[in-house]
C-alpha cells in the first residue's frame, strides 16, 4: 500500500497530530482483539509524543491493554543514560498505568548475541500464547503500531547503512557491535519483523533530517543504493509524520 505522508507547519503540530493518530489505533485495536501492541524507538521520538500524556489523551486511554516493545535497544544496563528503556521510562512509560509486565525490557548482563537471542525468543513465546499476533504472511510477530524514528543518516531502529544485519531474511532480532552511533553495542528487529506490523509510523523532525528525507521521498527516490529508511514497507499501513524541518529540502 502506498505509504501516507503527512507534513505540519511545526513541531507542535505533527505532535498533535501523532497523539490524535495513536489514541484512535490504540481504541481500534483494543476493540477489535483486546490489547494494543506498541513498539517504542528511542532518540527523539519521546518528545513528539508528549500529547498522549495531555488531556484529553492521558485520561481516555486504556494504558491497562497497552503492550510496550523496544524496536531497538542499546546493551547496557536499563538504567543506563543511554538505555532506550530508561528514556521511554522517563519520559513516557512512567506518567501512563501501564501495567509492568505489560513492558518489554531487553534482560541485562547479556552479550549482544545473547540479549537478541533472548529477546526473539521472548516474542516467539508471546505469539504462541496467542499475546501477539501473527502475520499470516510472513509468519512473524505482527504488532499493532510501530513508532519508528530515523537518524540524520537515514537509520532506523539500529539498522545502520553498511551492516550487513539490514538484509537480514530469517532473525527477528539481531545485533551489532559496531554501531556508528554510541553506544557500540546494541540489537535490533530486523526488516522482516519491522514490515511485519499492521501500522507504522515514520516519525521525523528537526531539520538536521531533511537531506535524508528528501533522498527518501523526494523525486529521485529511487535512485542509488537505498537508505534504511527506505526498507520500511510494512504489510499494513505507513504513515509519515514529518514537521516543517524535515521537510524543508522537499
Ligand atoms: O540510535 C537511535 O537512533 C534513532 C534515531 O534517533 P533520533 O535521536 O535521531 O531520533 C532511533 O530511532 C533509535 O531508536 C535509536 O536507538
Amino acid at each position: 500500500m502506498a505509504p501516507k505522508i503527512l507534513r505540519f507547519q511545526s513541531e507542535e503540530a505533527t505532535a498533535i497530530a501523532l497523539a490524535k493518530y495513536i489514541a484512535n489505533l490504540s481504541a481500534k485495536s483494543i476493540a477489535n482483539h483486546g490489547s494494543f501492541s506498541v513498539v517504542l524507538s528511542g532518540g527523539t521520538l519521546f518528545d513528539t509524543t508528549r500529547k498522549l500524556l495531555e488531556a484529553p489523551y492521558i485520561g481516555s486511554i486504556d494504558w491497562s491493554k497497552w503492550l510496550i516493545f523496544f524496536l531497538d535497544e542499546r546493551v547496557v544496563p536499563l538504567d543506563h543514560p543511554d538505555s532506550n528503556y530508561k528514556l521511554a521510562y522517563d519520559g513516557f512509560l512512567s506518567k501512563v498505568p501501564i501495567p509492568e509486565s505489560n513492558i518489554y525490557p531487553i534482560k541485562e548482563n547479556l552479550s549482544p548475541e545473547e540479549a537478541a537471542e533472548e529477546y526473539e525468543q521472548r516474542l516467539k513465546q508471546l505469539v504462541a500464547n496467542g499475546t501477539l499476533k501473527t502475520s499470516p504472511v510472513t509468519g512473524f510477530a505482527k504488532f499493532d503500531l510501530m513508532l519508528v524514528g530515523m537518524g540524520p543518516d537515514g537509520h532506523v531502529a539500529s539498522l545502520f547503512c553498511w551492516h550487513f544485519q539490514r538484509f537480514e531474511k530469517q532473525k527477528w532480532v539481531t545485533f551489532i557491535t559496531d554501531s556508528p552511533k554510541p553506544p557500540p553495542p546494541r540489537i535490533t528487529f530486523t526488516f522482516p519483523l519491522i514490515n511485519s506490523a499492521s501500522e507504522i509510523a515514520l516519525v521525523v523532525v528537526g531539520e538536521e533530517k531533511a537531506d535524508a528525507v528528501k533522498v527518501a521521498l523526494g523525486e529521485h527516490a529511487s535512485y542509488g543504493y537505498p537508505l534504511p529508511v527506505q526498507k520500511v514497507s510494512p504489510e499494513g499501513n505507513l504513515t509519515w509524520f514529518l514537521d516543517n524541518g524535515a521537510t524543508s529540502r522537499l
